[in-house]
């Protein structure tokens, strides 16, 4: 068993997926073993997290999930713990394993209760629902319960998925249960990861169930979690050619800040020189404060030589240089108004998708209204599924696709995606996706392919939200300049 941190590199597996692995396990070993093993690992996760627990509520859905939690209470009840069981199941109809969970606790003297327990709990173990869920709202005694384990206000600790969240979108119903620790069994969903995933599951603990790392590796994940980049000590014998150029264009009217947020955090990320394109003619001409920028009209830029990362408070007057953007030969990071642009516009559409075709590098990193508009489908529908969009993005338009939000997901053609889990809402603020579309820049510049320099450029956007000070603000600004003791 483990805890899941960022710096894991883990395969994220779906429902199916997950039911194959299962299907193809079960076979190996003794009937109910797999469940024995669930239940086992519960309990002693139980204890880790709460010693000193003495009265536990275990509330056990109808399937399987529930069967955990039988199982689970078994060996609780054997450690001297006080366990209050509720179960939603019917001895005569409940799958197999369950049936024989639930049989042997009643052997061992244990009441099984159908009604909801009163008093107060040190622990609530969550073994309503797991993979099984199907979106309908939870009614009856298991709505009943949802908002009794919620009201508790201690430790919960949800067996596989907190119920009512689904295993492959992170969507939950709207009744779900709020945990404070989830321990994943066999495989790890990608919805614990994404969407509303992060805010119900707690901490979320992984235990194999005895699975080898091959056996997982024997069918397709759904996902997988970015992995802490490596980072590469720079040569002597480098110099700033070395680590590329990176031109940031955008920035019209009124909207010079967030081109220099890019540009800046183009720099702060290693970049070896950064322009500044703006498409304001009554602009600046240099940047006091940040005296590197070169800034340079947009005419003038030789944009065959460098790094692009177009639309940065571009407005709507960034349509008028996307034509040229899109059909240069440099690596290219299209954000922001660009984006909305070429939402509406089927030309640049297919001039964008036409550079798969000549293998050059494009990212997009939409957030998901930004992608709603690419797709020309609602925010709520992206958000539904922020696997499958950011897929079908990166498909439609032949290049890699940075879904940004809570549980960010960077997917490409012929890649499995993968879901980042540094960051946290500190970065909610205006102007931190400039900063992203700068930091991606950068890694375009030195020379990773697309995916990696997406991959590369979030996870470390996270990683300093999430070493931030917590007494000091985040702003973009300081962002960008790499955290906040950097100016
Ligand atoms: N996979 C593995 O490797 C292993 C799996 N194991 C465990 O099994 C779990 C999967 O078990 P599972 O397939 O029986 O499904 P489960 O989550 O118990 O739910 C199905 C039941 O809930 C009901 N129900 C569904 N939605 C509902 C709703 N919204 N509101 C109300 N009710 C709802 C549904 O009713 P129905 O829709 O059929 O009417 C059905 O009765 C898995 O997560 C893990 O914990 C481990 O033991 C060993 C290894
Ligand atoms: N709640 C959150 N959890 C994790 N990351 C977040 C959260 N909110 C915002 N972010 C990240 O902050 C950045 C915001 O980007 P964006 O919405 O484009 O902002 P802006 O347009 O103001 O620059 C993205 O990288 C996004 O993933
Ligand atoms: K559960």
């Amino acid at each position: 068993m483990q805890l899941i941190t960022p710096s894991f590199h883990h395969p994220l597996h779906g429902v199916e997926q997950t039911r194959q692995l299962e299907h193809a396990l079960a076979q190996t070993l003794p009937a109910h073993t797999l469940m024995q093993r669930a239940g086992l690992t519960v309990a002693r996760l139980a204890l880790a997290i709460t010693p000193h627990a003495q009265r536990i509520w275990i509330a056990c859905g109808p399937g399987n999930n529930g069967g955990d939690g039988l199982e689970a209470a078994w060996h609780l009840q054997q450690w001297g713990k006080h366990c209050v069981v509720t179960w939603l199941g019917d001895a005569g109809h409940a799958p197999a394993d369950s049936a024989a969970a639930h049989q042997k606790l009643t052997e061992a003297g244990v009441l099984i209760q159908t009604k909801a327990p009163s008093g107060h709990f040190d622990l609530c173990i969550d073994a309503l629902l797991g993979i099984g869920t199907s979106p309908r709202e939870p009614q009856g005694p298991m709505a009943d319960w949802i908002r009794l384990i919620n009201a508790q206000g201690g430790p919960v600790l949800s067996v596989d998925l907190p119920s009512g969240l689904h295993a492959d979108t992170g969507q939950t119903t709207r009744l779900s249960v709020q945990a404070s620790h989830t321990l994943s069994l066999l495989t790890l969903k990608p919805g614990l990861f994404t969407a509303q995933g992060r805010d119900t599951a707690g901490a979320i603990w992984f235990d194999a169930l005895g699975a080898e790392t091959h056996t997982l590796g024997t069918v397709k994940p759904l996902a997988r979690l970015n992995a802490r980049p490596l980072v590469h000590t720079r040569q002597h014998a480098s110099h700033k050619g070395s680590y590329g150029d990176v031109a940031v264009i955008g920035g019209a009217a009124g909207m010079t800040g967030a081109a220099l947020l890019a540009a800046s955090a183009a720099l702060h990320a290693g970049a070896g020189r950064v322009f500044v394109g703006l498409l304001d003619d009554d602009a600046l001409k240099v940047d006091a404060q940040q005296p590197e920028l070169m800034f340079r009209s947009f005419r003038s830029l030789d944009l065959s030589s460098m790094t692009l990362v177009c639309g940065c408070g571009g407005g709507p007057v960034i349509q008028t240089v996307l034509h040229k953007v899109l059909t240069s030969q440099s690596p290219v990071v299209i954000d922001a108004d660009a984006l909305n642009e070429i939402a509406k516009d089927s030309t640049l559409q297919a001039t964008l998708s036409a550079r798969r075709g000549q293998k050059l590098a494009t990212v997009l990193t939409p957030h998901p209204l930004e992608a709603a508009r690419l797709l020309a489908i609602s925010t709520h529908q992206i958000q539904g599924d922020r696997l499958a969009a950011a897929q079908a993005m990166a498909q439609r338009f032949g290049c890699t696709v940075v879904l940004k939000g809570s549980g960010t997901v960077i997917a490409c053609p012929e890649q499995t995606p993968v879901i980042n889990i540094t960051g946290n809402a500190r970065l909610a603020s205006a102007g931190t996706g400039d900063v992203l579309a700068g930091m991606v820049g950068a890694q375009l510049a030195a020379g990773h392919t697309a995916f990696d320099a997406a991959c590369r450029a979030v996870y470390q956007h996270g990683h300093l939200a999430d070493t931030w000070s917590p007494e000091l603000a985040l702003t973009a600004k300081q962002l960008a300049n790499g955290g906040p003791s950097c100016g």
